[in-house]
This record gives structure tokens, sequence and C-alpha cells, in this order.
């Protein structure tokens, strides 16, 4: 038995949408899907039961961080990831490749694996792909992500193909060593940065390893929207209908529509939990700075087609009286409000895919949150 079943329920009659049932040992999620991101094994200012409140269904974290502190091994010694911080739905934790690149100092990327300092205390770590998957098979989640390089954008196309081909080996070398398949699903990464060749030849020679689920990496670095977009749609081309595929870190409502109409079933990003705790919210009609003078007195909800608990029972006066005194509470209601919107976001899309109106849909939302139709 595979670790994760996805189904394909629908596909959407006039775009590469698609309507999907993703069962895992840690319950059933829906896609298209938003996974709110718990780096060190939390939600920030999320306690589980308010992420199940907002119907969050799975959620990321990161072998990077939870390596280097608490450490895999103290996590194990709890019962794994899921025990350790109160979590009974399902997981995804990513590898570490980008964390490295985007975090730490002092990296060496060799074949064997990548030399790196802990941005914690400056202590030196050695990654390999064999080491990656023996943390994130301590951590129990339910679904694990290859060792991988991320090349910067821009990067040329040696280095591009380089970093690709190194990205391969690595996938090889971490399927071999992964061994709960049983309870814990590895997707492979597809790299190969703007360059549509290598994209084609990466995506290929990993689907002939037969991987559950497919992440599409190396997107949402710099790169010019419309560019991601076609890179995506390149892509999912070359990936299997019957597998899940995993857009990596995006994105914006925009994004995720985007992403959802080229045929990306998962998302995953920290802006709505980060500008939150900047006092900057979604809405309907666009993004509102809620700490702003304007709204001293306004005592109106957040969204006012929004039935979130901070919609419901607070005030834009309020929440911005909050963020000014500094208080704690303003991180954790402006949080509850944008992790919502876009979750609530992903049900909507869902249900217009399941209505054939995803289009239709789509051209609704821009107009009202402000976004030019492309
Ligand atoms: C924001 N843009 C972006 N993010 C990317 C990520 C990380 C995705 N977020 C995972 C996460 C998990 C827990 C805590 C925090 C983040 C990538 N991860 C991998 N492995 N490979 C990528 O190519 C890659 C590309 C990305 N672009």
């Amino acid at each position: 038995m595979a670790a994760i079943k996805y189904r394909l329920i629908k596909k959407d009659s006039r775009t590469n949408a698609r309507l999907g049932i993703l069962e895992t040992p840690h319950g059933v999620i829906e896609t298209p899907v938003f996974m709110p991101v718990g780096t060190q094994a939390t939600v920030k200012a999320m306690t589980p039961e308010e992420l199940k409140e907002i119907g969050a269904t799975i959620i990321l974290s990161n072998t990077y961080h939870l390596y280097l502190r608490p450490g895999h091994k103290i996590i194990e010694k709890a019962g794994g990831l899921h025990r350790f911080m109160n979590w009974d739905r399902a997981i995804l934790t990513d590898s570490g490749g980008f964390q490295i690149f985007s975090l730490s100092s002092l990296r060496k990327i060799k074949e064997e694996g990548v030399e790196f300092r802990s941005h914690i205390d400056g202590s030196k770590h050695f990654f390999t792909p064999e080491k990656v998957i023996e943390i994130q098979n301590a951590l129990g989640s339910d679904i694990i992500m290859s060792f991988d390089e991320c090349a910067p954008y821009p990067a040329d196309y040696e280095y591009v193909k380089n970093s690709m081909e190194l990205t391969i080996k690595w996938a090889e070398r971490g399927k071999k060593a992964h061994k709960n398949t049983e309870k814990q699903a590895l997707f492979g990464i597809v790299q190969g940065g703007i360059y549509e060749d290598l994209r084609k030849e990466c995506a290929q020679r990993l689907v002939e390893m037969d991987f559950p689920g497919y992440s599409i990496g190396g997107l949402s670095v710099g790169e010019p929207k419309n560019v991601m977009y076609d890179i995506v749609d390149l892509t999912t081309e070359y990936l299997p209908e019957n597998k899940p595929r995993y857009l990596m870190g995006v994105g914006s409502p925009d994004d995720l529509i985007e992403g959802v109409i080229r045929g990306v079933d998962m998302f995953d990003c920290v802006l709505p939990t980060r500008i939150a705790r900047n006092g900057t919210v979604f809405t309907s009609k666009g993004k509102l700075i809620v700490r702003d003078a304007p709204y001293a007195e306004d005592f109106s909800p957040l969204d006012e087609e929004c039935d979130c608990y901070t919609c419901k029972n607070y005030s834009r006066a309020y929440i911005r009286h909050l963020f000014k005194a500094n208080e704690i509470l303003a991180a954790r209601l402006a949080t509850i409000h944008n992790l919502y919107f876009l979750i609530k976001l992903m049900e909507r899309i869902r249900e217009a895919i399941r209505q054939d109106r995803l289009l239709e849909f789509k051209k609704q939302f821009f107009k009202k949150y402000g976004y030019k139709e492309e």
C-alpha cells in the first residue's frame, strides 16, 4: 500500500485545472489545496485547534530548521513530528535544500552533498540526499521532499544544466535511501530554471523514477510572473495526470488561481502568515494595511465578505490599535484571517471547477481584488 493515493475527480473543460482527492495516513485532502507553513513545528501564532477551525488539512514544516533545532532525534523520541506538535492531520516537510541556500552562510556544493553553516550558531553541517531522507524519516511527515538544488534567478544555461543534473542524481540517491515508502511519500522536485529543454528533460527523468508526486521547484525566486506561469504550464505537460503536482513557495491569491488553471494541485507560501504579523491582510477588495491611520475609527471588519473568527468579532480600529500597541493578539487575529482567506479561496476555486466556471470565477475575483486581467 503506498503512503498516499491521489484520485483525479474532475478536469476543468477549458483549462488544465483539476479537482482531486489526496488520501494520506493522516487524513484526506481535497485539492487544489493551500498548505500553511509551520517552519519550526508551529504555524506561527496559531494553535492546531485554530488551524482545524479554519479548515487546514495539511501543513508544512522543515528539515533544515528542525534538524538544527531541536534536532530530529529529539522529535523522533517524542514519537515524531505529529505527536511533538500535537497535529494529527497531514504534514509535508521540505528537504532543506532551499533553506540552506536562502538562510545559511558558507555553502559548498559538491556531488556528495552540501556543506553549510547553521544560521543559528554558525556550526558546520553536511547534508547529503541520504541524510535528508533519514531526517525526514525520523520526523515522520506524510509527504517528504528529495534533496535538490534550487538554482538562483537569473542563472546561465550551463549553471542550471549542471544544477539540474545534480538534482536528478540526488533524487536517485534519496529514493534508494528512503525505506519507509508505506508511510511517507517521497516527491521528486523538477528543476531546470527557465530553460524549456532542461525542464522537459528533468521532468521526464524524474517521471521514469516513478515518484508518487512531483514538486515544481526553482520558481518564485524573483522571475517575472509570466515567466513563472509559462514554466509551470510547460512542466505540468510532462507530469503524469494521476499524480499530484506541488508548486513550491507559491503564493499570492492571483498566483494560486493562475497555478490551478495551469494544473497545479498543491501550494505553500509564507506570505499570508508573514504579512499578517506586519499588519497587512488580504481582503476581497485587495490588500489592506490595517495598521495605517485611516482605520483608526473604522469599526467595520477587515473584510465585509469574510466570516472568519476575526471578521465576526473585531473591527479594523481595534486590530489597528493592537498593532500600534505591539500586542501579540494583533498577529494572531491577522494570521487567522489571512490563512482563512487563502483556504477559503481554494474552497471557492474547487467549487468553481465542480461547476465548470473557473474562468468566470477568476474574472470576477480579479476585478474585485483589483488585479489586471492577463
Ligand atoms: C518562496 N519561493 C520559493 N520557495 C521555494 C521552496 C521552499 C518552499 N517552502 C517550503 C517551506 C517549508 C517549511 C517552512 C518554510 C518553507 C523550494 N523548496 C525546494 N526544496 N526546492 C525549490 O526549488 C524551492 C523553490 C522555492 N521558491
